[in-house]
């Protein structure tokens, strides 16, 4: 598609197409600046059709199929997606059809085909919306479904579809006083005690935004510093920082935080939320192998597949196609073993990942406990409030799900594991 028109949706359709057509992450598409030429009200209406799109992209293929004799060339059929998804869900029929022909008329290479989007759209601005929720609730992809029906089965990964398409509450950690919060913020606070709000906001808006009382950070991922517990004064080294939720947790206990991060564009991130929120932290630009130094404890939250957090990001399984996943296992047991050689003989050790991967979670724990002597796993560190029972693991790690919580909003896929250096 050309650069013109720049509309909203002419730019949420490059975005699909970067994602579909290049397997670029939207963080990826707008770190590029795919999205800089709009005000900042259409780049966030972009962004909302876009994911709107993505999380609904096999019910939109389905209804194009209905009423098209060959598979578009991937611009149209990005066109008719978000257009499909927008009528399904109360857009205003005129509006939609109008820009999307438009958008189509408007690219030299697919004009021709602006008039089969017209006919398309017209059917589909009918039947789109009454037909949208009974269709079959959208599936991963082969390269994510295969492995994940493998470990948890068909019924789990099923019930994890419906959490991916239902998307993602807005959950806070407060630094203090999370009942007072919700209560102003029109929230509940959770078993765990993060604070769930469950309509989408406008998070920079918000009561206690600008004075840094609490920062947007999953209740699953919210988890692994409660299990860290730091004790006030205690040395703790936060491994792979940035953007800061986990290093901000620590600094609120109290805790004496290194952290550290690889990327300097996204330490630049920890270093404005530490700033907002009052907190403080030793912040070092490096790598997590290289690092020196012994601590009380050290939390790595390493870099993994992500796919714990498709609620919320529907990009990652149609940009990502399984490859790589390989090579993070590899660099995930690397750094859990360097991340032990940098803990005080009898420190703990949390290893988290934010992945529905086994592979990425009980198996690196289970081949770190082969491969240390005297490396234990305590258990004990997982007896906080709100974890169930069923969440705990053969190996006494913690496995989160977005499926888990169904009537509260879900929560984000994770593994946390609390380990202990023999002393
Ligand atoms: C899952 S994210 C961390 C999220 C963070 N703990 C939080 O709660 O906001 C993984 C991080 O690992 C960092 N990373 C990747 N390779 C690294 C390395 N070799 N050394 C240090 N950090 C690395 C990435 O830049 C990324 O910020």
């Amino acid at each position: 598609m050309p650069p013109a028109p720049c509309s909203a949706r002419a730019a949420a359709a490059r975005l699909l197409d970067e994602v579909t057509g290049e397997g670029r992450l939207m963080s990826e598409a707008l770190a590029k600046g795919t999205l800089d030429a709009l005000p900042p009200a259409d780049r966030a209406r972009a962004q909302r059709l876009a994911l709107a799109a993505l999380r609904g992209l096999e019910r939109a293929d389905r209804l194009i199929a209905r009423h098209t004799r060959k598979v578009p060339p991937l611009p149209v059929r990005n066109v008719l997606r978000l257009a499909v998804t927008e009528l399904a869900q109360g857009g205003d029929a005129h509006g939609v059809v109008s820009e999307a022909v438009g958008t189509v008329a408007a690219s030299a290479r697919h004009k021709r085909l602006s008039g089969m989007v017209n006919a398309v759209l017209r059917k589909l601005a009918e039947e789109a919306p009454l037909v949208w929720d009974d269709l079959r609730v959208p599936r991963l992809p082969d390269w994510l479904r295969g492995p994940l029906v493998d470990a948890w089965g068909k019924g789990a990964v099923a019930a994890m579809e419906r959490a991916h398409l239902a998307g993602a509450p807005l959950d806070l950690t407060v630094k203090d006083d999370a009942d007072g919060w919700a209560a102003r913020l029109g929230g509940e606070v959770l078993p765990t005690g993060s604070v769930r709000l469950r309509e989408a906001r406008q998070v920079t808006a918000l009561p206690g935004y600008d004075a840094g009382a609490w920062w947007v950070q999953d209740a699953g991922a919210a988890l692994a510093v409660r299990v860290l517990a730091p004790h006030p004064g205690e040395a703790v080294l936060d491994m792979c920082a940035a953007p800061g939720g986990k290093t901000l947790q620590l600094a609120a206990g109290g805790a004496a935080v290194t952290a550290l991060d690889i990327s300097e564009r996204r330490m630049e991130r920890v270093a404005e939320n530490l700033a907002r929120t009052g907190l403080n932290a030793t912040c070092v630009v490096g790598d997590a192998l290289a690092h020196e130094g012994q601590y009380d404890s050290v939390l790595l939250d390493a870099p993994c597949s992500a796919t714990g957090t498709i609620r919320r990001h529907p990009d990652l399984p149609h940009a990502r196609d399984g490859a790589g996943i390989g090579e993070l296992i590899g660099v995930q047991e690397a750094m859990l073993d360097h991340a032990l050689s940098l803990v005080k003989p009898g420190g703990r050790l949390v290893f988290c990942t934010c992945s529905l991967l086994p592979d990425e979670g009980e198996c690196q724990v289970d081949a770190a406990l082969a491969r240390h002597t005297g490396l234990t796993v305590d258990r004990a560190a997982l007896d906080l409030p709100g974890i169930e029972p069923g969440w705990i693991t053969g190996e006494d790690g913690l496995r989160l799900r977005p499926d888990y919580w169904p009537e509260r909003g879900g929560m984000d896929g994770f593994y946390i594991a609390c380990l202990r250096r023999a002393p």
